[in-house]
């Protein structure tokens, strides 16, 4: 990782595009119990702010995402490359793009792996961590940063999420929102999917209860169970089959006793490397966080009901946007939460074979939309 400058407060430096920076947002008391002390909030940014302080986009990472959503000054590939850029859908040439590592990662925030005041790993002593404590942290950097306003929040998945949160919050400081491929509370089966992630991670004997930095090894078994499944429903049916269909890895033979080595399907072999890849760059403990922040996902927490918090959008453009064959953010969702929104907008179609995932494959499918309702000026 390239090494993180910190700033007590932030400075929006020139030359800094694409570039970790850290800022220390002050002492948090969690939605559901427990206190930090101090909490530090990994960013980054590309372009520059104007004077009136009215070109502000924030992009929210999913789940294993981080801040490092375009390449800038970097040099290396950021997760929207082709989508936030200079010229690309987000505009770096006009607008001023900050994305912020939710607080409870692994990529330069507070979370389970960072140090308490005494040196020692948080682990399991770090609090349980909501959708709604991630926006308002980010809150708290967006002042620190000059920002009153955002032009636009914009997310996917489990960004779509912190984005309608960050609205529903603050809607005052919103005046573009977009949510893809999510939702506005999780359901029954993103949840059941989530829990089968964590006890997979809980179950894993290096798992140690969460305290686990000091040990020898890691529960990287249990990530990578848990990485498996997730993948399985980040693609379709339908992507799986025609890439992979039943055909055995190269030099592999997919039979064998049951007590012994036997080879793998294409597919198996792809999933092996998925989770590899994974647990080569995510804590356990910080995926089991960011995960159940997402199975407790509601923005109509705190509200009288759903409308209730939806209606606090009124002043909001909200566009809605859901990839065709995602079986894991149903296209179903993203209807029934743009139906109850007070705008009542359609919903625009990544038509996409790949499944949830085309929200960062296939986002570029957006870009007349975008840049009709939400980029224009
Ligand atoms: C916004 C965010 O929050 S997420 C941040 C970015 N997200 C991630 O990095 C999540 C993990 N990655 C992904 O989900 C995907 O790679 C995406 C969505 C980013 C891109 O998807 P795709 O381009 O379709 O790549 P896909 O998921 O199919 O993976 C290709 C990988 O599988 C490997 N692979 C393909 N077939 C096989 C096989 N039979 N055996 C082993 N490995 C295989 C490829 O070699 C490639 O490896 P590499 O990624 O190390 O280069
Ligand atoms: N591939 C994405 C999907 C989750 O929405 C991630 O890992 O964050």
């Amino acid at each position: 990782m390239a090494s993180i400058a910190t700033t007590a407060t932030p400075q929006l430096a020139e030359g800094q595009h694409g570039m970790m920076r850290r800022s220390a947002v002050g002492e948090h008391h969690f939605e559901f119990g427990g206190y930090l002390p101090e909490v530090e909030l990994a960013y980054e940014t590309w372009g520059t702010l104007d004077a009136a302080g009215t070109n502000a986009v924030l992009v929210m990472h999913a789940l294993t995402g981080d801040a490092h959503v375009a390449q800038g000054d970097a040099h290396t590939a950021g997760w929207w490359d082709g989508f936030v850029g200079p010229g690309a859908t987000i505009d770096t040439n006009k607008y001023f793009v900050l994305a912020v590592n939710m607080v409870g990662g692994c990529n330069g925030s507070t979370g389970p792996s960072s140090l308490d005041e005494h040196g020692v790993p948080y682990g399991s002593r770090f609090p349980f961590v909501t959708i709604k404590d991630s926006v308002r942290l980010e809150a708290r950097l967006a002042k620190q940063l000059g920002i009153s306003t955002w032009h636009a929040v914009i997310g996917g998945s489990m960004g779509g999420a912190r984005a309608l949160e960050y609205a529903v919050e603050f809607p005052e400081q919103v005046k573009n929102l977009v949510v893809m491929a999510s939702c506005a509370q999780a359901t029954a089966e993103q949840i059941a999917f989530a829990q089968v992630q964590t006890q997979a991670i809980r179950l894993d004997p290096h798992f140690h209860g969460g305290d686990y930095y000091t040990q020898d090894a890691r529960p990287d078994a249990g990530l990578g169970l848990a990485r498996r499944l997730a993948h399985i429903t980040y693609r379709s049916e339908a992507e799986l089959e025609t890439r992979f269909g039943r055909k055995p890895q190269p030099g592999e033979q997919p039979t064998g006793q049951l007590d012994g080595p036997r080879g793998r399907y294409q597919v198996e072999s792809y999933l092996d490397h998925q989770a590899t890849k994974l647990a080569n760059r995510f804590d356990a403990n910080s995926y089991l966080l960011l995960t159940e922040a997402l199975m407790s996902h509601d923005v109509a927490r705190g509200h009288e009901s759903l409308s209730a918090a939806l209606a606090r959008l009124q002043q909001v453009n909200v566009v809605v946007a859901a990839v065709s064959s995602d079986r894991l953010y149903f296209p179903e969702q993203s209807e029934k939460l743009a139906a109850s929104l007070p705008t009542k907008s359609p919903v625009h179609y990544i038509d996409s074979p790949i499944g949830h995932d085309g929200f960062l494959t296939d986002a570029s499918q957006l870009d007349s939309v975008l840049r009709t309702l939400v980029f224009s000026h």
